[in-house]
């Protein structure tokens, strides 16, 4: 199937509970979804891209504070030949009258951090499932707004982890769920990405003293580092801890129960800058984020997990995930798997591609053409469509509001314990002891996913 064409995926199964919204007015009911974006930067855009590539998507509104960005979104969807979509700009509120519209069944939000909750909120208020960008706030009480509000209006909220759905990690999935590793006793992953030049735009277009964005800052330069300056802690947990929580039931027959977060010194933002532009003010920042903060997390069920923030210093990418167990482990990091008794040399790394080739997740093989040229290796259009179809078929978006609220505290609670000398922290029970009879379905058919 080419990517232009129609998905259709089938049947609904038992979601793991229900929220779901009752005699709306969904244009769900006629195979499509109506879709509002707020926020078409960067991020935003892949999301438009994805959407105008289905025949089950209407854009039917977008939203930007500015005009550049909705002009490439503009610009975009005119040359798909799809219908222009309207535009609500001129303020941070500008989203709100978007929202009022009747004719929108779900909304994908992806502006910066710090609107991403009350966006939300404002959102589920107004009746739209929600499909928001990492992260989902900012402070623990952002955390449990969200939950509230989802349980409140009975409306879905998504985070749209897309690296839940990367195919080494789905197959990873696949072998946990089938014991290959034996018994989980750690985990691990992180965000370790050298993002030096996106805070930057190659150290001359983000102009600090630590109060001032620069005005030819483009993307998330314009947002982004001011949150490296202010804050020290894991300021991006999610792509490491999204994967980790499904091979760990998170929520699902096991929780996480407290942990603790320690920060280095930070020195790599000023010293690529100086590196960059000798003397340039950026270089003189005081910069709060330490260079890799590294967090420890306890599970209820015994485990440990290890999440670190890693993206001031030169470095390859890697999102270093470690899923070890009483039979054997994978190492992302120098992409190998090692199992006891099945590896081809007894404690010799096989390549881990090896393993992923053999267990390669069942949607991947079945959707592998679907997925084909989306952004991030096809794992974007892997989370967008389990957003859709979920809002399509009325049912619990396959990464729900409590395990996207837990991926995602991780960052104030690390914050925290941070300020507070390296003290744990407790973790919060968003389920509120429904994590007991939970149980994890992602990713186990079509309709999980
Ligand atoms: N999952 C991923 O792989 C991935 C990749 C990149 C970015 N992201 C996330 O996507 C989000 C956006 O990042 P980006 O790279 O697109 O940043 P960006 O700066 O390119 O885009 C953000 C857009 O939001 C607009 N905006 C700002 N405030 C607004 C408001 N109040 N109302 C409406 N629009 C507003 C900006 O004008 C801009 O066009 C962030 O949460 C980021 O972490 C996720």
């Amino acid at each position: 199937m080419e990517r232009r064409e129609f998905i259709h995926v089938g049947a609904l199964a038992a979601a793991s509970f229900t929220i779901l919204p009752s005699g709306s007015l969904f244009g769900a009911d006629r195979g499509k979804v109506r879709l509002g974006y707020i926020g078409v930067g960067a991020r935003g855009m892949s999301h438009i891209a994805e959407g105008l590539l289905r025949d089950d998507v209407e854009i039917v509104a977008i939203c930007d504070t500015q005009e550049r960005s909705l002009k490439i979104c503009r610009e975009r969807i005119a040359k798909s030949g799809k219908p222009a979509a309207k535009e609500y700009t001129g303020g941070t509120d500008a989203y709100k009258s978007l929202l009022e519209r009747k004719d929108i069944d779900a909304v994908i939000i992806a502006t910066p951090w710090q609107f991403h909750h009350p966006q939300a909120i404002d959102a589920m208020k107004a009746g739209k499932y929600v499909g928001c960008e990492v992260i989902a706030g900012l402070t623990v009480q952002e955390h449990w707004d969200l939950v509230n509000t989802s349980e409140k209006t009975g409306i879905p909220y998504m985070t749209l982890e897309n690296v839940c759905y990367r195919r080494d990690v789905m197959a990873a999935l696949n072998m946990v769920r089938q014991g290959v590793f034996g018994e989980l006793t750690h985990l691990e992953g992180g965000y370790q990405h050298n993002l030096r030049n996106v805070l930057f735009n190659n150290g001359k277009q983000y102009y600090g003293g630590g109060v001032e964005f620069g005005p030819k800052a483009i993307s998330e330069a314009q947002w982004r580092t001011q949150f490296n300056i202010d804050r020290d802690g894991d300021l991006y947990p999610t792509h490491g801890v999204g994967p980790v929580m499904h091979y760990a039931d998170i929520n699902a027959g096991n929780r996480f129960t407290n942990l603790v977060s320690f920060s280095s010194k930070a020195r790599g933002l000023a010293a690529y800058v100086e590196g960059q532009s000798p003397g340039h003010p950026n270089a003189k920042i005081n910069y709060k984020n330490g260079d890799v903060v590294q967090t420890m997390l306890n599970c209820a069920n015994g485990e440990t997990v290890m999440i670190t923030h890693d993206t001031h210093l030169p470095r390859p990418y890697s999102l270093g995930f470690r899923v070890q167990g009483t039979k054997g482990l994978w190492m992302d990091v120098n992409q190998s798997v090692y199992i006891e008794g099945k590896s081809k040399k007894n404690d010799v790394w096989d390549p881990a591609q090896e393993w992923f080739d053999k267990y390669d997740h069942p949607l991947w093989k079945k959707y592998e053409k679907e997925a084909s040229g989306a952004g991030h290796g096809g794992m974007d259009w892997f989370v967008f469509n389990g957003f859709i179809q979920s809002v399509k078929e009325k049912k619990q978006t396959p990464i729900d509001v409590y395990d996207s609220v837990t991926m995602s505290v991780i960052g104030p609670l690390s914050l925290q314990s941070i300020k507070e000398g390296n003290k744990p922290q407790e973790f919060p029970d968003f389920t509120k002891g429904k994590w007991k009879t939970r149980k994890n379905t992602f990713a186990l058919d079509d309709s999980g996913f």
